[in-house]
């Protein structure tokens, strides 16, 4: 097995039921990696695989943002994020903020079950992948430490 990836798993709530059927159908690629989740998408998904899923809390209430802070601290490598186009949510503005620092932080990012199909089979999930963060510029060397 190549390396673990620790994968945030996030789903509004109608979309709940196609990420946990994604998921479940890829349960054994799943099982080899660390799963996160907020509250009610972690809970759900911990119950159907019957594995460990460490949960923060549930989104409208601060799991959005805590889940995007361990992608800003490096700690969660990808993001499948089934977001709802089809309804507003009361805490959009915490999904916009999680999809921006997504893309800030260059990790994969799935939205869509198709998308998410394509990651999980990618060769790159058992690579040591270094994502780097993307060039934009003076705009984001001012504000990265790691400059
Ligand atoms: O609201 C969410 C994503 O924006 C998901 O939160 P729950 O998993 O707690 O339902």
């Amino acid at each position: 097995m190549g390396e673990k990836k620790r994968i945030g798993l996030v789903a509004h709530d109608y979309r709940k039921i196609d990420l946990i059927d994604w998921a479940d159908y890829n349960r054994d690629i799943l099982m080899q990696h660390d799963l996160y989740g907020t509250g009610t998408t972690g809970g759900l998904i911990a119950e159907k695989l019957q594995l460990p899923v460490h949960r923060f809390m549930s989104g409208p209430l601060g799991g959005d943002l805590q889940i995007g802070a361990a992608i800003a601290e490096t700690r969660l490598d990808i993001l499948i994020f089934f977001w709802d186009p089809l309804q507003a949510q009361p805490h959009d503005v915490d999904v916009k903020a999680l999809l921006r620092i997504a893309i800030v932080y260059n990790i994969p990012l799935a939205c869509n079950r198709s998308s998410a199909d394509f990651l999980i089979t990618s060769e790159l999930m058992g690579e040591n992948y270094e994502r780097y963060l993307v060039d934009y510029g003076d705009r984001l060397k001012s504000l990265s430490k790691e400059e």
